[in-house]
């Protein structure tokens, strides 16, 4: 019965790195991800003069209540948006100029909703080429807080970065939110908030965050549910098992409900106090599903797709188009190039039971890419991509876990 350790979450790592350096205290955060995405949010802190000590399984933060400790700053955020969404709401929380800047895709990805936001909050904020995408300049005073309204409907993080802002403004926060997507991961922004002190006040629409900082705290993260995905579906595919410890019924994670999807298309499924196991039945059902709150695992399910005796039909996904790339069309090419019927809409794609046949997947750069369809790679030889490395972002040592995990399912 394979178990399989699955590093840290991203989503955890990075609030828990932005709520550290926030904090009055040094902060212990354990079991944090090292991947690109979360070393890069770490050097964006140390690039606005917080100190992160890193040693392997520990991180130690300083926090510093009062904001950056130094006046001037370039911070390159690489590929993640966590880091280019939080960290600039972060740096406005002190005394200084800060520019930031991003990969060519997150250069691309939107940013519009959070930046005028923060303006509204009396953040001088300036974008440099295009209004509304990096690269763009901060020039913090402190920020005086007050009312805000929010469309999250292209992404949660822009919420997420403006709660984590709140306690940190003069007068505290009230966001009224007009539109959300990803609601669960603002679920575990405000149970993280909670976690340092702070409780957010939520009466439908409207968040009300109170000022008054965060306090210093020791943190465990939990393995990511995301990265969890594909074990659960090797499983569910192959009719082996996979056991993932540390990711149970109290997970503050949303996208572990994948393993109801999981469920639903005949796998069986048991999330247990302290671990999830997802065993394969041989069945795997077509299926209709809305995946507007873990559109992460989307990708993972259109890989799995052709194996199912129906139709698979993923709904409610317009966002994942502006993710490390167009993931719909992304999705629907390979698998038109493993041979397989496809066909998508601005926010859905549906695929057909086949028979895939190996190729070169076409990655563009999207780690979410390559870690999916290395699930159709345990049923279809001839699996190769023109960029494996990209997994980088969440999960360096995919290939070689998944190689293990691999030799340990049924053929
Ligand atoms: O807040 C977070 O940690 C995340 C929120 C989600 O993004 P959107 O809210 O943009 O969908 C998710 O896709 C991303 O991988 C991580
Ligand atoms: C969309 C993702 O990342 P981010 O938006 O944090 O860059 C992801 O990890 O699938």
């Amino acid at each position: 019965m394979p178990v399989v350790d699955i590093p840290g979450s991203k989503s955890l790592t990075a609030r828990a790195l932005f709520l550290a350096a926030a904090a009055d205290g040094v902060t212990t955060l354990l079991r944090p991800l090292r991947s690109d995405d979360t070393e890069g949010f770490a050097e964006g802190l140390t690039r606005l003069g917080y100190r992160v000590g890193r040693t392997p399984g520990t991180w130690q933060v300083d926090g510093r209540p009062q904001g950056p400790a130094v006046t001037e700053a370039d911070v390159h955020c690489r590929d993640g948006a966590t880091t280019a969404r939080f960290l600039p709401a972060l740096a406005a929380t002190g005394h200084g100029t800060y520019r930031f800047d991003a990969s060519a895709q997150m250069r691309r990805r939107p940013l519009l909703p959070l930046t005028r936001a923060l303006r509204d909050l009396g953040v001088d904020l300036r974008h440099e080429a295009a209004e509304g995408h990096h690269p763009l300049t901060v020039r913090a005073a402190g920020v005086e807080g007050g009312a805000v309204t929010l469309d999250a409907g292209q992404s949660s993080q822009y919420l997420t970065a403006l709660l984590l802002l709140g306690p940190l403004t003069r007068r505290g926060l009230r966001v009224t939110v007009t539109d959300l997507v990803s609601a669960p991961y603002v679920e575990i922004t405000i149970a993280m908030m909670r976690a340092f002190g702070v409780e957010v006040r939520r009466d439908g629409d409207v968040f009300v965050v109170p000022p008054g900082g965060y306090r210093a705290t020791t943190y465990a993260i939990e393995p990511d549910a995301s990265t969890a995905g594909y074990f659960f579906a090797a499983a569910a595919l192959t009719g082996g098992e996979v056991t993932v410890p540390g990711l149970g019924k109290g997970a503050l994670q949303g996208d572990l409900a994948f393993v109801d999807v999981l469920r639903r298309m005949g796998a069986r499924a048991e999330v247990a106090a302290d671990r999830t196991t997802v065993r394969g039945t041989g069945r795997l059902d077509g299926i209709t599903v809305n995946m507007r709150d873990i559109s992460d695992t989307m990708p993972t399910l259109a890989a799995l797709a052709p194996f199912a005796s129906g139709p698979v039909r993923i709904e409610d996904v317009a966002n994942t188009r502006v993710k490390e790339c167009d993931r719909l069309e992304a999705c629907a090419e390979n698998l038109r190039r493993l041979g397989v019927a496809v066909s998508t809409g601005p926010d859905w794609i549906e695929i057909r039971p086949g028979r895939p046949v190996g190729t070169d997947v076409k990655t563009y750069g999207d780690h979410r890419v390559v870690m999916s369809f290395a699930v159709t790679g345990l049923r279809v030889p001839g699996i190769t991509y023109d960029d494996p490395g990209c997994v980088r972002k969440t999960f360096p040592g995919f290939h070689e876990a998944f190689a293990e995990l691999r030799g340990r399912l049924p053929r």
